[in-house]
């Protein structure tokens, strides 16, 4: 790079100052718990730095998780910590560091696909990250909805405690419902310590978190993670329950969770922000309008290897297509590909036959989880329908992509 700095792979030793410039960057200083549950996640071989003479200008790492797509359970980079110092932004370090992670990726082989959240929508498509799924962010005016199915018979029973004392049974749901829940990561011990890292300077005046198990006749079937935030006005009581997760082996534990969280007393508002956007929530209650939902974009795909990708995951309609493929950064992607497949599998092959949908290697990603139509992104000009030989119900899936965390 011009100015002589460098990229090169991170070591553990550099782990303090990579902390102290994403406290700068995300105006946050990485202290204590958060601070320990950070580099516990952190994967020193798998992170680049833009070395300015022994300054880290700037950073990004690539997680080694699984992802689940539709009908499969994958590798997929989950990049994270990417930050550039102020005092070196639009340099093009974003630029050098993004590229040589994708090349990096690709040549492990490991991985058809890499994953973000974006602090800024407007950074990551031109690196090839396309908006696969979105959430629906709540604001529940509890005391105005009632659901509209009576209590389970027989009863399931809640254990409430903290989270670390529950998380076994918590843990082993997630794993059991984690495979077929489409956006959701993995999570080992490392990543349940991240997830549920809860420093007191992070709590923004709320209760630590609290959890909750639901037992079936057979054992856990479900939990909820929430904190409170208290408030009381000259009306009275007015605190807000901040759920993080509610997982849910069957409608049952869902709706008994749901109406534990909006019943807890003294609480005139629900938060969520990380449901889906066809949470069955939206269903169960009488008024959902105050359920106040807000739609905000979720998880970013980027296919690294996209036959690879492409064959990995199973479509929901027979599908025999043949895709032209625009990108520019991994050049090998580019061109035509033969797409057969359905419910029961797919393959990918490049072929010389014209195409029926060309696209960007960013749109592909988009629809990629199956929450972003390519028929919709062709209505708005970005994919091109060629001929007849729609993809789009295939590419579909039978629910939205959803998030449990951003990372
Ligand atoms: C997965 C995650 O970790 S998401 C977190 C991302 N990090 C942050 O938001 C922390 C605060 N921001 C930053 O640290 C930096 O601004 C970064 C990392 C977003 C960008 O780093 P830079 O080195 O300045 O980016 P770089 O110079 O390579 O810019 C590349 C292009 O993206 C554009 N761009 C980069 N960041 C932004 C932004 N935040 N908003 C708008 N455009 C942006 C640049 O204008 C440039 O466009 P151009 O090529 O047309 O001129």
């Amino acid at each position: 790079m011009d100015d002589g700095i460098r990229v090169r792979p991170g070591t553990i030793e550099d782990f303090p100052a990579i902390s102290e410039l994403l406290g700068v960057v995300f105006h946050e200083n990485l202290e204590g718990a958060a601070r320990a549950a950070e580099e516990a996640v952190f994967e020193p071989a798998r992170s680049l730095v833009a070395d300015d003479g022994g300054l880290v200008a700037g950073h990004t790492v690539a997680y080694s998780r699984e992802l689940t797509v539709p009908g499969a359970v994958l590798p997929a980079a989950h990049i994270s910590c990417v930050g550039v110092r102020p005092t070196h932004r639009r340099r093009g370090l974003l630029t050098a560091l993004m590229h040589r992670q994708l090349r990096d990726i690709a040549e492990g082989g490991r991985e058809a696909l890499a994953v973000l959240w974006a602090s800024e929508t407007t950074i990551y498509p031109r690196f090839g990250y396309g908006p696969a799924s979105s959430r629906l962010k709540f604001s529940i005016m509890n005391r105005e909805v009632r659901l509209t199915v009576p209590p389970a018979e027989p009863a399931g029973r809640l254990r409430m405690g903290d989270p670390a004392e529950l998380l076994s049974d918590i843990a082993k749901t997630f794993d059991q419902l984690r495979v077929t829940r489409v956006g959701w990561s993995d999570r080992d011990d490392r990543w349940w310590r991240y997830v549920l890292a809860d420093p007191w300077d992070r709590r923004d005046g709320t209760t630590r978190r609290y959890a909750v198990v639901h037992d079936g006749p057979g054992g856990p079937t479900g939990y909820a993670l929430w904190r409170v935030k208290r408030g009381w006005t000259h009306h009275g009581p007015d605190a807000e329950v901040q759920v993080r997760e509610v997982a849910a082996a069957d409608p049952a534990t869902y709706q008994t969770l749901w109406r534990f969280l909006l019943g807890i007393d003294l609480s005139r508002t629900v938060s969520f922000d990380l449901g889906a956007v066809d949470e069955p929530l939206r269903h169960l209650v009488d008024e959902p309008r105050r359920l106040g939902t807000m739609l905000s974009d979720a998880l970013f795909v980027r296919l690294v290897d996209v036959p690879g990708a492409l064959a990995a995951r199973r479509y929901q309609a027979p599908v025999d297509v043949v895709l032209e493929v625009e990108d520019p950064l991994l050049p090998a992607n580019a061109g035509r590909w033969r797409l057969t497949g359905g419910p029961g599998g797919a393959s990918c092959a490049r072929t010389g036959d014209p195409a029926d949908l060309a696209c960007s290697v960013t749109d592909l990603g988009a629809a990629y989880l199956g929450g972003t139509s390519l028929g919709v992104l062709a209505a708005a000009g970005r994919v091109r329908q060629l001929t007849a030989n729609d993809p789009s119900l295939a590419f579909g899936w039978h629910h939205a992509p959803s998030a449990t965390e951003v990372f």
